[in-house]
């Protein structure tokens, strides 16, 4: 688009500090939601106005959460191109009861409405995200009445976002393990699950995993606590390099992580097991070149018209580690 073609809009005094709250939200680009629906159709019966919308404003787009009386062909449109920029730049409430006489929207395509009033969606640090907004095909202006629950129900629609946010939060909160950022055990268990379920249907080859790093005691014995979790957030690194996008690896707890690989039979697990055993074995450690590591490799997979369940998966892998560990460590075993 050529810079004679974009239409200007005016920025937020706290433009990045608003656009690192709304990106952080995880709103922008989420599906239709009914809650959201519901608060924009009220919007417009208690103004009585066929238009309304949750808009949210990014870096240079306008992004359309819900919309009331209008199916939207694309949700997103310049930033410019609507009176939620300067509702979120510059005041909580903006009415434009004729848009074809204000200098801000005169030259703004405008179809479809004639009247605007929005009022911010402002987080509970008073930051300006964006708006909730009615538009009317008549000139007018909404009563003050309206005008105040258009308020009120602009605080409930960022209510709801903020909701929605911290849910998803607590979600990832419980499903990964703070320290390396994987899969913790709950997460593990729930894939299995699925996978087994997913597989006596379709029977593809389905393999698991246990890892345990030989003498990590002596490891936070040596080298200290600290250490030995740098040690942990290495091995995690290297375990998820050398996975697929489907695979999962997760950490089971203390200086045990497991992996579910999708597609892979025995002899491809053990393949897998052993160029990673390997990459382990040859890992520098971050401000340790003397310290060494390796781990010992426990691989099953699930074969077909036997029953599993994560336990016995878990229970024949972990049989498997445990001869590594008797025959020596830093092996892999299988079965
Ligand atoms: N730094 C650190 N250490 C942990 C963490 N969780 C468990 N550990 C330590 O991991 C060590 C596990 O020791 P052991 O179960 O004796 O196993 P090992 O020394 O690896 O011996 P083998 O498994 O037999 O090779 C213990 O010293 C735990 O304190 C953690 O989050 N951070």
């Amino acid at each position: 688009m050529a810079d004679s073609d974009r239409l200007h809009f005016p920025l937020a005094e706290d433009e990045s500090r608003r656009l690192a709250a709304l990106h952080q939200l995880g709103i922008l680009d989420t599906p239709r939601e009914d809650d959201f629906d519901l608060l924009t159709e009220l919007a417009a019966e208690l103004c009585g106005t066929p238009y309304a919308f949750v808009v949210l404003i990014d870096a240079d787009r306008i992004w359309v959460k819900s919309a009331f009386g209008m199916g939207l062909q694309d949700s997103s449109l310049q930033r410019g191109a609507s009176p939620c920029a300067y509702v979120v730049a510059q005041q909580p409430m903006l009415v434009i009861e004729d848009v074809d006489l204000d200098p801000r929207t005169r030259n703004m395509p405008h179809a479809h409405f004639q009247m605007y009033a929005g009022a911010q969606l402002r987080t509970s640090d008073g930051l300006a995200l964006g708006t909730l907004c009615v538009e009317d095909s008549r000139v007018r202006r909404p009563s003050e009445k309206q005008l105040e629950l258009l308020q009120r129900l602009a605080q409930q629609v960022m209510q709801l976002i903020e909701l929605r946010a911290a849910k998803r939060e607590l979600l990832h909160q419980a499903s990964t393990d703070a320290l390396t950022g994987l899969a913790n055990r709950r997460a593990l268990f729930q894939r299995l699950q699925q996978e087994l379920a997913r597989n006596s249907r379709h029977h593809f080859a389905l393999s698991f995993v246990v890892i345990d790093i030989d003498h990590f005691k002596t490891v936070n014995d040596r080298y200290g606590h600290a250490t030995g979790d740098v040690v942990l957030q290495q091995v995690a690194e290297c375990l998820r390099l050398h996975s697929r996008e489907t695979d999962l690896i997760a950490r089971f707890g203390g200086e045990e992580f497991c992996a579910i690989l999708i597609d892979s039979d025995l002899e491809m697990a053990v393949q897998w097991a052993d160029r990673t055993r390997v990459a382990l074995h040859n890992m520098q450690i971050n401000g340790f070149p003397q310290l060494r590591i390796s781990a010992s490799f426990g691989v099953t997979s699930v074969s077909k018209g036997q029953d599993h369940t994560p336990d016995t998966l878990f229970s024949a892998a972990d049989k498997a580690v445990y001869r590594a560990k008797q025959a020596g460590r830093d092996r892999v075993e299988s079965g």
